[in-house]
Order: C-alpha cells, then structure tokens, then sequence
C-alpha cells in the first residue's frame, strides 16, 4: 500500500476503521464460527440490498470518470452485481435460509443510510470525491478477507464468504480501483485531498456500522 501516491493522504482513516472492524463481534463470530445464523443471514439479505445500489453508485461515478477510468468503473458496476450477488442465495441456502427472504426483506435503517450516502456523493459531488466514498468499500473487504482467510473459519459457510474475499478475482479488483484512485490523487490539490480524506473516514464508519447492524438485526421503530 505504502507504494500508492494516496496511501498517506487517506490511508490513515481506513487503517483505523480497519482495527475496529475486526475486533468487531461480526467478524469475530465469522472467524471462530460462533456467528449466529440470523445475524449472518441479516448481513446477507442487507448486503444483497446494498450492493444493487453501489452498483447505481459506480455506473454514476463512471459517467464523471475521466476517460482512462470510466471503462473500469463500468465495468465494476456489472462485476459488483455479477460476482457478489451471485453468491448470495447460495450462502442463503447453505446457511439453511429461505433465499426467499431477498426479494421481502426491506432496508435496514443503516443499509438506507449507507446507500443514500454513496448515491448522493456519486450523484452530487465531484468524481473524487465520489471515488473516495467508494473506496473503503473495496479495500476494507480486501483486508477483512486476507486477515480471516489466515486462520480459516470452523464454519463451512462462513469460510465460503472468507474465500470470497480472499480469492485472487477480488484483489484484482481492487487492485484497478486503487490504481485510478492513484491517478486521481495525483492531479489534486491539497483542498480537494482532504475532501477526499473526509469521505473515506465517513464510508468507513458505515462500512463498521452495516456489521453492527447485523448483530443487533437492527429494525425500523415500526
Ligand atoms: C456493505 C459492503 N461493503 C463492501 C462490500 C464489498 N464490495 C460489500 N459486499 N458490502
């Protein structure tokens, strides 16, 4: 990482959130296999929800990409429906839940959140700005998925996720969203950096609290 040009100016915030995720009960559950059923099958159907629209989120982003970027971008909105979401009803059914519950469940009050968030910066603001709400979406996965896959999961569904995230097809990904992150950071100024920093800090907080909700199934009052 340290080799990026954006590694200094945004590194910092994801680092942080990074050591929060994983002490967090989600992942620790995940990893020593003592995540309850439901709480995993929330994250599931919620992730489901989220990733439809961080999907509208990239194809906005690739309309305001500069040339040399907006082919990749595109070409992630289709890859964060086809590769994710396909393996989600199978997590479903393995993990003994009704994939039925995908097309019932609403949003939860923090998938709302997160998703209005990333539309909006995407939709409203400039393309870097909107590049960095996106970000930590990328490399926080890329690590939780290299941190858990050393030790494995006891769960055979729960490793299922791990690998998923550990495979060599994800850090490819994101490997090319780093790289135009890289090329976008070069040409900004210190003003537009900083921009920059605060929206990876905030996409980091929901990155942490769309687990949270999982463990508490959060709901809406009514
Ligand atoms: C909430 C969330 N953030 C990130 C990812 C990884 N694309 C995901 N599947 N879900």
């Amino acid at each position: 990482m340290t080799s990026y040009t954006w590694w200094p100016v945004l590194g910092a915030p994801m680092e942080d959130g990074l050591k929060r995720v994983l002490a967090h009960d989600f992942l620790r559950g995940l990893s020593d296999g003592t995540l309850p059923r439901e709480a995993f099958g929330y994250f599931v159907i919620q992730d489901t929800l989220y990733l439809g629209e961080y999907a509208r989120a990239l194809a906005l982003l690739a309309a305001k990409a500069p040339s040399g970027a907006a082919g990749t971008l595109a070409a992630h909105a289709g890859s964060a429906i086809a590769t994710e979401l396909g393996l989600h009803p199978a997590l479903l059914e393995q993990a003994g839940l009704d994939p039925a519950l995908l097309h019932t469940t609403p949003k939860s009050p923090a998938t709302t959140a997160y998703t209005s968030y990333l539309l909006s910066v995407c939709a409203q603001r400039p393309f870097h700005e909107g590049l960095a709400a996106v970000l930590p979406c990328y490399w926080i996965y890329q690590q939780v998925g290299m941190a858990l896959a050393t030790s494995g999961s006891s769960d055979p569904v729960y490793e299922r996720w791990i690998e998923s995230y550990a495979a060599p097809d994800f850090a490819r990904s994101v490997a090319e969203m780093l790289q135009v992150v890289d090329d976008t950071v070069r040409e900004l100024s210190d003003r537009q950096a900083t921009d920059m920093a605060e929206h990876v800090e905030i996409a980091t907080r929901y990155e942490w609290m769309f687990w949270d909700a999982a463990v508490r199934e959060e709901r809406w009052p009514w």
